[in-house]
């Protein structure tokens, strides 16, 4: 709570979550069934997640196949994943890395350059593992550099390969121009290239990863359902650009697109809550998820960088959640009243939109507050994770 000092309402949340069961069960906040102590979910998959390779895929990859059951994995490795080939090995040392018991699938994808041939997208497509092909504006976020430099100017032939395969498009929805200031480059790249993109293509399926503003929460509510969603991540859910400054510099706040002012994210449940359910705040991104609007779904954007790189005079972008993710949304739509949404969020609406079967085992979270590790430690190096040294009240477990 005090690393979240930013999000007032959660006092009140955190009072009644102090008291006893049967209190939670009558409280106004808790509407639905939810305010129990337990809770039973199908087994959520991750719609976003950086692995990475090498040691720190080795390190990382057991705490996202212990809480979920598939992931989109992102193909911005040093080089990027750009052939079907290439992410056929890529997901083979995924599976090599994975613990001995588990049954975490990875779903691969694409890294869109400005060469990329419509023939790369049909082999993709009959490969059976790749799933989708993402989009890096050059120069837009890590590992982006050998990302699209004009996607209209060099990529139309392969997004119609796209459209005409099914296979959907991801993407990073902001501009690199430095003339366009940092915390409007998601608006802008909505209104220049994906309002364009929908209107030339709209048979594309395009996924706008970790979308952080209200304008683009009413982007894809105003796009028709199966052809625009969204993922969401933790941190653009809980936390504002305050989380950046906090008592100084926050490096371990610091991601791509960067955190966003207050009503983009959580004034919006506030607002709710109230029952005050202004048209304006009512599209930001809390309400939005916890509306149970099914273009929404989970995506984690766990992004492993090294303690060091982090807390370096350049620190890089990226917030390692995996660990953290279940716990954390689970909190989000607890806040907001709306635990009976969650399922569909982290569990239906990313296997609904993808085309994929929902799993069919479960997991449980249960109301056992636990200590989030200050960091993980690795023999090249430490990790610190999303919330680091915080107690969280939900804790996922498998049946
Ligand atoms: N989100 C981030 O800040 N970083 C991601 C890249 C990305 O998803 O943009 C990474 O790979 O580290
Ligand atoms: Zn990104
Ligand atoms: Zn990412």
């Amino acid at each position: 709570m005090v690393a979240y000092g930013m999000i007032k309402t959660s006092v009140l949340s955190f009072k009644v979550l102090n008291l006893p069961s049967s209190k939670i069960e009558g409280s106004r906040q808790f509407k639905c069934k939810a305010s129990k102590m337990e809770l039973t979910i199908t087994q959520p998959d991750d719609w976003h997640l950086h692995l990475r390779d090498g040691e720190v895929l080795q390190a990382v990859v057991p705490h996202s196949a212990s809480s979920f059951g598939r992931a989109i994995v992102m193909p911005n490795l040093k080089p990027p994943i750009t052939s079907t080939a290439a992410a056929v090995a890529y997901r083979e040392s995924i599976l090599k890395a994975l613990p001995a018991d588990s049954v975490f699938s990875p779903l691969m994808t694409l890294y869109l350059t400005d060469t990329t041939s419509p023939h790369e997208i049909k082999l993709a497509r009959e490969s059976g593992v790749v799933f989708a092909v993402k989009l890096y504006p050059a120069g837009a976020t890590t590992n982006s550099q050998d990302g699209v430099t004009d996607l209209f100017g060099k990529c139309l032939p392969v997004l119609e390969e796209m459209a005409e395969q099914n296979m959907p498009l991801l993407v990073h929805g902001e501009v690199t121009d430095p003339d366009v200031d940092v915390f409007d480059r998601e608006k802008v790249f909505i209104d220049t290239i994906l309002q364009p993109l929908i209107q030339r293509l709209p048979q594309l399926k395009v996924v706008m990863e970790h979308i952080t503003t209200m304008e683009a929460v009413r982007f894809v509510e105003s796009c028709s359902y199966g052809s625009v969603a969204a993922t969401v991540t933790p941190q653009h859910l809980l936390l504002n650009r305050n989380a950046l400054f906090q008592g100084g510099l926050q490096p371990h706040n610091y991601c791509l697109p960067v955190l966003k002012r207050e009503i983009h994210s959580f004034l919006a449940c506030t607002v709710r809550k109230a029952g005050l359910v202004a048209a304006f705040y009512g599209q930001a991104i809390v309400s939005a998820v916890t509306s149970g609007n099914k273009k929404f779904f989970l995506g984690t954007d766990s992004a492993p960088h090294e303690k060091r790189r982090k807390e370096s005079p350049c620190g890089c972008a990226g917030i390692y959640n995996a660990p953290v993710a279940i716990s954390l949304y689970a909190k989000v739509f607890e806040e907001a009243g709306a635990l009976d949404k969650l399922e569909a969020f982290t569990s239906f609406n990313g296997p609904d939109f993808y085309g994929l079967p929902r799993n069919t085992s479960k997991i449980k979270l249960t109301r056992t507050p636990w200590k989030v590790p200050e960091s993980f430690s690795f023999s090249f190096g430490d990790i610190v994770p999303m919330s680091a040294g915080e107690t969280l009240e939900w804790q996922p477990s498998s049946i």
